[in-house]
């Protein structure tokens, strides 16, 4: 499943290596309870080649699993073709690759391209392994050394460049698959990538252009737009600005697919948000709300202008920004077998969080969401309402007291008890940040945001504060009457 560039963020953040560590330890247990166990397969093989062997094997299948996940939107079918392609190269190994292993008329060519596949390499490594164990256990000899990989009946050698070379492969692959898919492309179209790529290195457009297509987007916007574009320029020339989030005309194009032509969803959006300021967008579906969220959070890139948190700039600075930044997304992203108290350690351990200052966190968060009494952070996520889950969201949004967050329609589908409920969350959580909110409700943009833009058609409608917006725009009916031109004077009186 494509997590929204997990891979990117599991390379740069948590780290192969700490993959590799975790790897390293679960071999070496297993490895002293077998060798405890006495089995002879362990002890009599030499241990580096043990070591090396099921090492790259582990990574290879690491990488085969962020490359094969590219291909995947749903978590069920995901597991479930997991689990056949587990059991499956299992059995085909053990009852028909073995046939083909032994079989000495067997082409060994077509032996190498099916150790393509991991399950056959994991399979012809534990065979050899297996074999020469059992060989040098009768002759109360030694099991396979490094000598031995010149044997030429021994297959080690080859699975361990096919295996090396492959792992290069899927690593280079897998994050190629998760950039295509991050800049809003699908696996179906992988050209999209270099496509972008070419754009992103094409030389900048005639800088008059540019500025007179401005002044016309300026001309034709509201005064509160244009005013708010004013203070993002002053802002930008001021290096001493302290805002949260400043976004500098900030634009997102979907390339048009089947001859359609191109999806202009955010238009030069300018926006200044100063710490502990609540920022509503209301808007009606498909105006773009959520691709500026995407684009925020790192989820897609902007097609052209840029936005800074915290004066670090979406473009080049993401890892940074993640440390500090919340997102409650619109759709619930949760693990239904996990319990809210597993998922709130798992992300503010992302956050860098240890020991008791975690333990603490965690704790905080599930009584500010009240899932902490009667062990309701203990069950599964599976079993919660839509409630439950949405505060979990805004739980996981918070922790780890991030100074910019995003949420994306906190409140979508919630009753209005649960929706008040999460209101006073919110409200006591947009003390010292800063906070974007979107929104298709007025009454929950009053309640909760101290300035708010009306988001239309990917740009900016007006700005202001909830009341003021009101009063200039509420209350007040427009009475449309469409008629022939001769009967105008008959309709005016
Ligand atoms: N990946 C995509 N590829 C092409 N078009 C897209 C993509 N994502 C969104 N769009 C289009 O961009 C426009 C803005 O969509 P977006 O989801 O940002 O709006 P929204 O305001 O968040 O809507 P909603 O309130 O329904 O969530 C819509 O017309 C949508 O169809």
């Amino acid at each position: 499943m494509s997590f929204h560039n997990l891979f990117t963020s599991i390379l740069e953040r948590t780290n192969f290596t700490r993959e590799a560590a975790f790897v390293g330890k679960i071999y070496m247990y297993s490895k002293l309870t077998l060798f405890c166990a006495g089995l002879n397969f362990f002890r009599v093989n030499n241990y580096g080649i043990q070591i090396v062997f099921f090492f790259v094997y582990i990574n290879l299948q690491i990488a085969f699993a962020f490359f094969v996940a590219s291909f995947f939107s749903s978590v069920k079918i995901a597991t479930v073709i997991g689990y056949i392609y587990v059991f499956g190269s299992g059995l085909l190994g053990a009852f028909l690759f073995r046939f083909f292993i032994e079989d000495i008329n067997f082409s060994r060519g077509w032996i190498l391209v099916m150790e393509i596949v991991p399950g056959f390499s994991l399979y012809r490594g534990l065979y050899e392994l297996g074999q020469y164990a059992f060989s040098g256990n009768a002759m109360g000899a030694t099991g396979m050394m490094w000598e031995n990989l010149k044997d030429p009946i021994n297959g080690m050698r080859d699975i361990l460049i096919v295996m090396t070379v492959e792992w290069a492969l899927m690593l280079v692959l897998a994050f190629y698959l998760d950039q295509v898919s991050s800049i809003g492309g699908s696996v179906g179209n992988p050209l999209l990538f270099f496509r972008c790529l070419q754009k992103k290195y094409a030389p900048p457009l005639q800088s008059s252009f540019v500025q007179q297509n401005h002044k016309v987007a300026v001309d034709m916007e509201k005064a509160d737009v244009a005013q708010e574009r004013h203070v993002v320029e002053q802002l930008l020339m001021d290096s001493n600005a302290n805002q949260a989030i400043i976004c500098d005309n900030l634009r997102k194009v979907y390339p048009g697919k089947d001859g359609n032509p191109d999806k202009l969803a955010v238009r030069g959006l300018s926006l200044a948000l100063p710490k502990g300021q609540c920022f509503g967008m209301l808007g009606p579906n498909g105006a773009g709300k959520t691709s500026f969220i995407s684009m925020m959070v790192g989820l897609t890139k902007p097609t052209s202008g840029t936005a800074y948190a915290h004066g670090m700039d979406i473009r080049m600075d993401m890892d940074d920004i993640y440390t500090n930044m919340g997102v409650c997304p619109q759709h619930d992203l949760l693990w239904e077998t996990l319990t809210g108290k597993e998922h709130l350690f798992f992300y503010a351990r992302l956050k860098n969080l240890k020991g008791a200052a975690l333990v603490k966190a965690v704790n905080d968060s599930l009584k500010s969401v009240t899932l902490f009494h009667g062990g309701v952070g203990d069950k599964q996520v599976g079993k919660y309402s839509g409630g439950m889950k949405r505060r979990l969201s805004v739980a996981i949004s918070l922790i780890g007291d991030p100074k910019v967050v995003y949420m994306d329609e906190p409140s979508t589908g919630l009753d209005p008890a649960s929706r008040n409920n999460l209101w006073n969350i919110v409200k006591e959580a947009k003390r010292n940040r800063a906070i974007i909110l979107t929104t298709h409700s007025m009454e929950e943009a009053e309640v909760l945001c101290d300035r708010l833009g009306i988001f239309v058609d990917g740009e900016f409608q007006c700005l202001g504060n909830p009341k003021e917006l009101k009063a200039r725009y509420g209350g007040a009916y427009i009475f449309t009457v469409t008629t022939p031109p001769e009967q105008e004077s008959e309709i005016e009186q």
